[in-house]
């Protein structure tokens, strides 16, 4: 399967005079959790009731893996994932990737591939990489498998996705939003 679909023209295009990339000396180390948001979050959150509990790990380098049950409660077509659910998943996983050189951002633009149909009932596995940073935006790309390519080398791939991410300062893009989060009290004891 082809992997990003040729000659479809994309708004997502990684300039050549990019940055130089350094590992936060804080950044979680390959095979770690990352959990840098909050236990709100719809992604990530353990506490979203409704949310899509993916688990995310640092790779090596400059990369992620995660993994996500695709729940019953996910379904779109009969018995399988609904698009925009992927879609989701891709948004939280790409997140996770500026995180290794510090500091928060946010999505200004996600796009998706999807390859194949995904069972309702099956194990996602994801891989996400940086590919670069300029200035303040950060280029990351993600593909999904219906096994774990770590330990099936010929896991297939179903669905890839692209997003630019923005580094933003965290305190002041939520200002006027945090009390309406649940995880107000949270966020603000990290914060110290
Ligand atoms: C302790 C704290 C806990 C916090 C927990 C955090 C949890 C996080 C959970 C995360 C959940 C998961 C993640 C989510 O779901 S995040 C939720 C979804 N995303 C958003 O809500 C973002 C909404 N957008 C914005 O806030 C602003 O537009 C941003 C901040 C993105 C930029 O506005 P800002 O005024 O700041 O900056 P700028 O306009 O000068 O742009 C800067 C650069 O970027 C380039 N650009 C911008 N847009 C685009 C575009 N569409 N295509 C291509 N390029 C674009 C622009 O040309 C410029 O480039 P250059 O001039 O440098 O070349």
């Amino acid at each position: 399967m082809k992997i990003g679909y040729m000659g479809v023209t994309s708004t997502f295009v990684v300039p050549d005079d990019l940055d130089a990339l350094t590992r936060h000396p804080k950044a979680s180390q390959p095979g770690e959790p990352i959990n840098l948001h909050h236990t709100q979050c719809h992604g990530c959150g353990d506490d979203a009731p409704e949310g899509l509990h993916i688990k995310i790990f640092a790779g090596d380098g400059f990369t992620v893996r995660a993994r996500m049950l695709v729940e019953p409660r996910m379904e779109g077509g009969p018995g399988q994932i609904h698009g925009g659910i992927l879609a989701t998943a891709f948004d939280e996983v790409m997140s996770h990737l500026p995180l290794l050189v510090g500091g928060h951002c946010v999505t200004a633009h996600l796009q998706v591939d999807f390859a194949a149909g995904i069972p309702v009932g099956s194990t996602l596995y994801f891989e996400g990489r940086l590919l670069g940073r300029q200035r303040r935006k950060l280029y990351t790309e993600v593909v999904a498998y219906l096994a774990d390519p770590l330990v099936d080398a010929g896991a297939e791939a179903v669905a890839s996705g692209r997003a630019l991410f923005v580094k933003i300062d965290s305190a002041r893009h939520y200002a006027e939003t945090l009390a309406n989060s649940k995880a107000a009290e949270q966020i603000s004891r990290r914060r110290g």
